[in-house]
């Protein structure tokens, strides 16, 4: 019996609590579902396949960079000038090695943050990765590991050493990819176009480049720029003395490699590599992941960690040694003015 004498119908009350129901519904309906996207986009992607897509991506760049060096079709432009005013140069084989690798990055992982050197106007390329992870990668690496979509920022250089690639200096050419997780590079892939070899290396997983036997770091050979050289040479004799053996060459890929223990062909096998002008990100992340994965190291010249997320620019210069004192060789090195250099 209810109060008052007003008696309720069991279909009254049974649409009344329906039309309570669809009230709530509605309420809360745009806050549920705006919850579910950020849920979706709560999403993970695996370490190693991204290693595996990079090795992909860097080959697939690396045949455009050695079929335009072939039919030599360069289209050699200008895109203006280094902070230092050296001229950075940008050919067709830069521009399709980008599309190359952009895309087949982007197409499979459209959700993370792909940052590359070069830029199109184009409506891209309709690649997307075989999903294939080669045999080398699973034998050294056999599990994945996941991490948040949202931590990576991948890092592209199409072409590196444009400026020997126009020279036709076909062994310092490479094209390179690296993740960074949370700003750390953690994923380095350095593939040589015109020898067909491909170095990688994941931090804490594997890698098929390893350190020289020995390296000397009282009396060492120091490779360096040959074309964004700046006071290179002046800066490392006040660190090491004037009869320090100075390598110039081409390519910050290369100049990695040249540290290390690489198969495809003859290094100048360098103790430590240092770079003073004002590189980028794109260029030196993927060979910081490698030495990294190796125990050493690439700094800027105080000695500080690169954060390889947000911006492009590394204004503080680069040291990179493996196997030796890394801050004991800081400590040697000239007080460093990024504004001087
Ligand atoms: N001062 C500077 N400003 C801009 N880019 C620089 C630079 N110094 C070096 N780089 C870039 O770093 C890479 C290695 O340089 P280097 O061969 O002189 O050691 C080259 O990459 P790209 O060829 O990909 O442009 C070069 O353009
Ligand atoms: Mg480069
Ligand atoms: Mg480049
Ligand atoms: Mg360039």
């Amino acid at each position: 019996m209810a109060p008052m004498g007003i008696r309720l119908s069991p279909l009254g009350v049974a649409v009344f609590c329906l039309l309570g129901l669809g009230l709530l519904y509605h309420l809360y309906s745009g806050v549920l579902s705006s919850r579910l996207a950020a849920f979706r986009q709560r999403k993970t992607v695996d370490l190693r396949d991204l290693l595996a897509l990079s090795m992909e991506a860097a080959v697939q760049g690396g045949w455009e960079v050695k079929r335009i060096r072939m039919e030599d079709t360069l289209e050699e432009k200008s895109k203006g000038k280094t902070k230092e005013g050296a001229l950075e140069k940008l050919t067709l084989g830069d521009l399709n090695s980008h599309r190359k690798m952009y895309y087949l990055i982007r197409n499979t992982y459209p959700y993370i943050q792909v940052n590359s050197e070069e830029h199109d106007n184009s409506d891209g390329e309709a690649t997307v990765w075989t999903r294939n992870i080669p045999d080398e990668v699973l034998s050294k690496i056999p599990e994945g590991k996941l991490v948040p979509a949202e931590s990576v920022t991948v890092w592209i250089d199409p072409l590196d050493a444009t400026q020997e690639y126009t020279e036709n200096l076909r062994k310092y050419v490479t094209t390179m990819v690296c993740v960074a997780v949370n700003g750390e590079p953690v994923v380095g892939v350095i593939h040589k176009p015109f020898t067909g070899f491909t170095a990688w290396a994941m931090v804490g997983g594997g890698a098929n480049v390893a350190p020289r036997d020995s390296y000397n770091a009282n009396a060492p050979k120091v490779i360096v720029s040959r074309s964004h050289a700046g006071k290179v040479k002046g800066f490392i004799q006040q660190a090491f003395g004037n009869n320090t053996e100075i390598i110039p060459a081409g390519g910050a890929g290369y100049k990695v490699l040249a540290l290390l223990d690489a198969s495809d062909e003859e290094y100048e096998k360098a103790d430590m590599y240092i770079h003073v002008t004002y590189i980028k990100k794109w260029d030196i992340c993927a060979g910081n992941a490698m030495l990294k994965a190796l125990g050493g190291h690439m700094t800027t010249l105080k000695g500080e960690e690169i954060d390889y997320s947000g911006s492009e620019k590394n204004p503080g210069g680069v040291l990179a040694t493996v196997s030796i004192d890394h801050d004991a060789v800081v400590k040697k090195l000239p007080a460093w003015d990024e504004n001087k250099n």
